[in-house]
């Protein structure tokens, strides 16, 4: 069981923290594992800065953007208490104001079904797997977005759920149901998840079609392959079903023990991004996306995770939105592979964001 790091036990006090933090551009996170009611809450002063060892790495939150050429992640050091937050209100420190501005407008969907549908003739010759998202923004001028994180979170318990902000990055809600690394210190032990391949949630578990099976088969085989080349043996479970809202995936968790301290933030590194969120192979499906997708990810896709007393909880940035005082900006994508349909691909990334937009929609005064 794990105590909230920042000796908070009462989320009401990290949510009011939290909006503080957004109004006064401070390096925060607020985020909650799955399955616990317990927040975990980082906040400091200072600009947020690399690590590169998990080692040498203090409690407090990490994570790093959508394919990012430095590999080693940004921590926000747990330094500020939620109740010094509080009772210094607007005594801490200026805050520094976002480097990244949010994307305007979003994905049409004629474009996308032209784009993806280009991307599938592609495919077919060549093979292989792209993950293409869209992006759906609006207003922020009339939006809570304390009261849309409650809500959020209350949703998806089972989720990783995340609140943040670095002057980096920006702000960042959402709530996750990908692992990407979880590592216990004291076991020397990496769980971590293939997960891909979406439809509705059913409660008779029907087989998967092809297309679903082959997309899923890239992630499996690309975190093995990692996990390999560091010279360890991963074990794979079952195949299951992961539940999100009304759609489930594809998902085997994959395990590994005798991994060092020292290794995880290189594993972390090569295991960001799988095929799950790029594609496969790597290199052409990131020039894919940069063709396709005319906007910057920034943080999604990439991850975000807590570090408690040497061990790492780390998750893909996913179901997630930027945040700002003017904008929002929800991202949703998904794999594209030559047995896609670009319309069936367009309705899965609305059945991706449809939560979140709707506890927007109900939110907006
Ligand atoms: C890309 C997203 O989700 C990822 C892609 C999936 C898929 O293509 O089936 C499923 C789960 C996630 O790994 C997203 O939610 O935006």
């Amino acid at each position: 069981m794990i105590r909230s790091y920042a000796g908070c036990e009462c989320a009401d006090i990290c949510f009011e923290a939290a909006k503080i933090c957004l109004e006064r551009d401070i390096s925060f996170a607020l985020t909650f594992l799955p399955g616990s009611s317990k927040p975990l809450f980082a906040a400091s002063e200072s600009l947020p800065q690399r690590v590169s060892s998990l080692s040498d790495c203090k409690d407090g939150f990490i994570l790093n953007t959508f394919a990012s050429e430095i590999k080693s992640p940004l921590l926000i050091k747990n330094e500020l208490a939620p109740e010094r937050i509080i009772s210094s209100n607007g005594m801490c420190a200026s805050g520094v104001a976002p480097y990244v501005t949010t994307w305007e407008g979003s994905t049409d969907k004629n474009e996308y079904i032209k784009r993806v549908s280009a991307l599938i003739s592609l495919l077919s010759e060549t093979g292989g797997k792209t993950v293409i998202s869209r992006v759906v923004c609006g207003s922020s001028v009339n939006i809570d977005w304390i009261d849309v994180a409650k809500k959020l979170f209350q949703q998806f318990d089972d989720a990783y759920r995340f609140l943040y902000y670095t002057p980096q990055t920006g702000a960042w809600l959402g709530a996750t149901p990908e692992t990407l690394l979880a590592y216990d210190g004291f076991a020397g032990r990496v769980d971590t998840m293939s997960l891909a391949g979406t439809r509705k949630y059913s409660i008779c578990q029907e087989p998967w079609d092809y297309k679903n099976i082959k997309e899923h088969e890239y992630v499996t085989d690309y975190i093995l392959s990692c996990l390999r080349s560091y010279g360890l043996s991963p074990e794979v479970g079952d195949s299951e079903n992961l539940r999100y809202g009304a759609i489930e995936h594809l998902c085997h968790r994959i395990s590994v023990s005798g991994v060092l301290p020292e290794s995880v933030f290189g594993i972390l590194g090569r295991l960001s991004p799988t095929p799950a969120l790029a594609g496969y192979p790597l290199d052409d499906a990131l020039l894919q996306i940069a063709e396709v997708e005319d906007y910057p990810r920034i943080c999604y896709g990439g991850y975000i995770g807590n570090v408690v007393r040497g061990n790492l909880y780390c998750y893909v940035n996913l179901r997630c939105a930027h945040i700002r005082n003017e904008r929002y900006c929800l991202f949703a994508g998904g794999g594209i592979t030559a047995h896609s349909q670009p319309l069936q691909e367009w309705d899965e990334t609305e059945a991706k964001c449809s939560a979140l937009l709707k506890i927007i929609d109900n939110v907006t005064k």
